[in-house]
């Protein structure tokens, strides 16, 4: 049996007049890797950032349960509840990566064993090399590393193969899987759809202030009558854009009264 590792319910956030999510309702299971993808400025930072609540929402709530099976061995603390890797994660240069993981276990009042943490995520060769050199993907690795510390069970990452080669955003992504198990989930946003598309169990499209999208790949292919995740996006693209212009015949009526089903209208009905 699957356990919910977070649950939105009619949450609405806005900022101003953008509005992020309203009236969503959502949950997140573990043994889940969800992506989330969206174009640029859809709100899938703050989106994340509900989900971790480093961002509370202006309605609705947020709820992270943690059941007593998510606890950790007796003798030791609970377990973290949430992870966050941020876009530009940052850490002290002059820390090597073990002392970085040591550090930020003493943060969290828990401990960690340096060499497997960092082997996990294929850094064993770094462990005693100083993170201000470390390389842009290392760093995301590292980043990966620190989430995984305190064993919770859901890690939220955000674009963590922006600015990558393929290679290590190939590295990164078959990573995120490996730490997803039946006691965990991870939510990453991304615009790496290839990427997305070779691991994601999920994948959520973030859009004009709803998900607009909520399946497997193959569901969203199957739905759209795509190829591929970035023909569905493309899709998604297409008919937003043509949603936004007012076809001509309906632009205005011959007595000069407003049109009553404009695009315009279709879209704020979202
Ligand atoms: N603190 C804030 N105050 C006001 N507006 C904000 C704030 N944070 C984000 N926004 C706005 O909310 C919208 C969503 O931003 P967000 O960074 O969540 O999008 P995103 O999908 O992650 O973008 P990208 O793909 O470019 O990283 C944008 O219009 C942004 O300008």
């Amino acid at each position: 049996m699957t356990d919910s590792v977070v649950s939105l319910s009619d949450v609405h956030m806005s900022f101003g007049d953008v509005t992020i999510v309203d009236d969503c309702s959502v949950s997140i299971e573990s043994g889940e890797l969800v992506a989330l993808v969206g174009p640029n400025g859809s709100g899938k930072t703050t989106f994340l950032e509900l989900l971790t609540s480093i961002r509370q929402p202006n309605s609705g709530t947020v709820s992270r349960p943690t059941p007593q099976s998510r606890r950790l061995s007796e003798g030791t603390e609970d377990r973290r509840d949430v992870a966050y890797l941020p876009q530009s994660p940052s850490f002290r240069p002059g820390f090597t990566a073990a002392e970085t993981l040591q550090f930020y276990a003493s943060l969290a009042g828990t401990s960690v064993d340096p060499e497997a943490a960092l082997g996990r995520v294929g850094l064993a060769s770094a462990t005693d090399r100083r993170v201000g050199a470390l390389s842009g993907g290392m760093t995301r690795l590292l980043g990966i590393a620190q989430a995984l510390v305190g064993d919770p069970p859901l890690v939220v990452l955000d674009e963590p193969t922006s600015g990558l080669d393929p290679e290590m955003a190939d590295h990164i992504f078959a990573t995120a899987r490996d730490v997803v198990d039946e006691d965990r989930a991870l939510v990453v946003a991304s615009h790496d759809l290839a990427g997305v598309e070779r691991v994601a169990d999920r994948v959520m499209v973030l859009a004009d202030g709803e998900i607009t999208l909520d399946g497997s790949p193959a569901e969203l292919r199957s739905e759209m009558g795509a190829e591929t995740l970035r023909d569905v996006f493309s899709g998604l693209a297409t008919s937003r854009d043509h949603d936004r212009v007012v076809p001509p015949a309906k632009a205005a009526t011959t007595d000069g009264s407003p049109p009553t089903d404009t695009a315009e209208s279709e879209v704020s009905k979202r």
